[in-house]
């Protein structure tokens, strides 16, 4: 049970670490990452078992983006501790104490932007390189270049190394999502969002346009240079012309720190930055020297996460929305607020249910929470400060958009409305065909659809394609020019390309997500192959079950979107996959884990091969594998499968076997 949940821990997590690092696009708060990566963390410690070096508690940051040179780092680049209260941090203050004793400790703000490196040698900026996974990172000096506080040259000549944090500057935050909201793009969560998308852009004019900034803090070998304290460190960077945050604080005790901490904690939404903790360092670097690190961490440093943030304000009323799938959300009303540096006037009410338990009443007093950049959220209302007008909220029994009935299916908290042609629904549909992960139609977002809806150009997903017929008309519209509106009609041309599985993604079958969706397009390969698919080959498919496997067949029986198929097909979208087809084998629906040092190939080649011949590579080993490859000192992985009798084989077997199907 409790391996089982490490695992899905592990698979949450990775996916939110990839839309938080890779996508710039997270769809949680921090704070409720933190908590799965700390739930994670103590399983891990109940069940050593579990171990496995490829777990995101052993992880440092994302995944390094193609299109830009990778670096490796000289020195790794790590991540922080958390902490969370005082309790936390008298606790960490107690390790450090036993380590290396008395100690003082330099806290400073926890900047809430991107990690970077600089190198300098001869006086001269040579290069920026991001954190990546800490141990490689992407070279992005010629954005890094476009901030104007970083000097290109400094007064000292040998090689140097300092760490930092770029960032956007509140205000332009607030002026680049006020013209994106302008133009009907997506506007960005947050500046840390901002600032990392903005860095990695292969187009660094677009990286000028974004007015960024940093702060830096860690040199690194600043002995050699005759550093012995952090403080002193930061003294000298600023002597050398860089930015370096005045707001911190040399603290003697761990007492002196929480306050600091607590006086931030009044004082974070005036600074002209985001700031998502507080940081605590040990101020002598020999000490630093001698607490060391883990693997992913240092200990003699440690950030203290300020929690999120919760107000009081009026509701004026409950509004719904309607979702692609046709799912009816309730959503508060509010009398504007500021909380969390953003101001606030909607937050969500999820569904009936929620909104009954919470006994929330149209103009009540209710409780606000932003935990960051994610939508806001009603915790409760105050019955106490109930006025004579508050109004018990009935929910809705027809669609506020077409008028159906509104459907509440057994088990599901929510409500629906199945009227296909909802409006709602379709603007709804060519959002989700257009967004990122499914045709990634650059600058074809919510706005945007939603304004050539109103007037008419987009009533179906295969209007996106005839829009190119009505680029006079779009000029003549306020805010789009020449530059935009090609830009727009390029970008969908382009989008004909795209393989079949982002195209399966974008048709928003239900239960089929961008996962499903590669999947079924390694396994059919083409369109029509998919269309004529019968239940029983689908349900045949690791990772479809009945339910997904009847959700596609009765998409496709519909008429309405076999029409949609043979419209795009005629429009020139591309109708086959780039993922490989699968062979029937031996490791067909085996579930095989790969460990120690391969010989005659690269652990992602053979988890490319097995993966044609039908596996399905996992990270650990569990009851639920079948096979464990293994190579040159392969360690307890290996001693685990032994223990629990699975099957084991060597990179020579394993390769002979696999020549059985490559020469057939
Ligand atoms: N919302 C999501 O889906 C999601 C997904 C992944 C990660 N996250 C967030 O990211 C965190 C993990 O990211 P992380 O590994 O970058 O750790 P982190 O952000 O918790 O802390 C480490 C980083 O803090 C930065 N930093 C800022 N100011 C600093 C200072 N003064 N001194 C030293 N470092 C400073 C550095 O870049 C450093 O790498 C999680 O705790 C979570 O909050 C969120
Ligand atoms: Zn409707």
């Amino acid at each position: 049970m409790s391996i089982e949940r490490i695992n899905e821990l592990r698979d949450i997590l990775r996916r939110l670490s990839r839309e938080y690092y890779e996508l710039d696009a997270p769809s949680v708060s921090d704070q409720e990452y933190d908590r799965y990566m700390q739930e994670l963390i103590e399983l891990e410690n109940q069940y050593p078992e579990a171990y496995d070096p490829e777990s995101p508690t052993q992880k440092v940051g994302g995944k390094v983006l193609e299109g830009f040179n990778k670096v490796a780092h000289k020195e790794v680049m790590l991540s922080l501790g958390n902490a969370y209260n005082f309790e936390d941090l008298q606790a960490f203050d107690e390790r450090v104490r036993n380590e290396v004793g008395n100690v003082e400790y330099v806290v400073e703000c926890k900047i809430d932007g991107l990690a970077m490196s600089l190198i300098y040698d001869e006086g001269k900026l040579q290069m920026a390189v991001t954190r990546g996974d800490g141990t490689v990172g992407e070279d992005v000096t010629n954005n890094v270049l476009t901030i104007r506080s970083i000097p290109r040259t400094i007064d000292f000549k040998g090689p140097m190394e300092l760490r930092g944090e770029v960032y956007m500057p509140k205000a332009s935050f607030e002026h680049l999502n006020a013209i994106r909201r302008e133009r009907g793009e997506d506007e960005f969560a947050n500046p840390r969002n901002a600032a990392a998308g903005s860095i990695r852009q292969l187009d660094s004019r677009i990286a000028a346009s974004r007015k960024l900034d940093a702060f830096w803090y860690t040199y690194v070998n600043a002995e050699n240079d005759g550093m012995t304290t952090h403080e002193q460190c930061l003294e000298r960077f600023a002597q050398l012309g860089f930015h370096c945050n005045e707001e911190r604080r040399v603290c003697k005790t761990i007492q002196d720190a929480w306050d600091y901490i607590q006086e931030m904690t009044e004082k974070r939404n005036d600074l002209a930055f985001d700031i998502d903790g507080m940081v605590l360092k040990v101020n002598s670097l020999a000490d630093q020297r001698r607490l060391g690190a883990t693997i992913k961490t240092p200990k003699w440093a440690i950030a203290y996460k300020f929690p999120a943030e919760e107000v009081i304000t009026k509701l004026h009323d409950i509004m719904i929305t309607v979702g692609r799938t046709g799912k009816i959300t309730p959503n508060a009303v509010l009398e504007p607020v500021r909380v969390a540096g953003t101001s606030v006037s909607a937050a969500t009410l999820h569904n009936e249910d929620m909104i009954n338990a919470k006994d929330v009443r149209v103009n009540d007093f209710v409780v606000i929470r932003k935990a960051g950049d994610i939508i806001p959220e009603v915790v409760r209302a105050l019955p106490e400060r109930r006025e004579a007008d508050s109004k018990p909220y009935v929910f809705p029994t027809i669609c506020p958009i077409c008028g159906s009935k509104l459907i509440r299916f057994e088990d599901e908290a929510n409500h629906y409305c199945i009227n296909q042609d909802c409006p709602a629904r379709v603007v709804e549909s060519i959002i989700h065909f257009a967004s990122r992960d499914a045709m990634d139609i650059d600058t074809l977002g919510d706005k945007k659809v939603e304004f050539l809806h109103n007037h008419g150009w987009l009533n179906t997903v295969e209007d996106i394609y005839k829009l190119k017929n009505h680029r006079e008309d779009l000029l003549q519209c306020e805010g789009y020019k020449e530059k935009s509106v090609d830009k727009l009609l390029n970008a969908i041309e382009d989008s004909k390309q795209n393989p079949l599985e982002d195209l399966i993604f974008g048709l928003g079958i239900r239960q089929v997500g961008k996962k499903a969706a590669k999947i079924l397009a390694q396994q059919f390969q083409t369109m029509d192959k998919l269309m004529l698919a019968e239940k029983e080959t689908l349900t045949k498919i690791h990772d479809i079950g009945e339910i997904t496997a009847d959700a596609i067949l009765a998409f496709f029986a519909e008429e309405k979107n076999q029409q949609l198929i043979e419209a795009l097909k005629h429009e020139g979208l591309r109708m086959d996959s780039d993922q490989i087809e699968k062979v029937e084998s031996y490791f067909t629906n085996k579930t095989v884990v790969l460990t120690g040092s391969l010989e005659r190939m690269t652990r992602d080649e053979a988890k490319d091969l097995l993966e044609k011949y039908g596996a399905n590579v996992s990270g650990s080993v569990s009851k639920k594998t079948d096979l464990v490859i293994y190579g040159e000192n392969a360690g307890s992985k290996l001693q685990k499968a032994l223990q629990l009798n699975i099957e084991t084989m060597d990179e020579v077997s394993f390769i002979s076997e696999v020549n059985r199907y490559e020469t057939t």
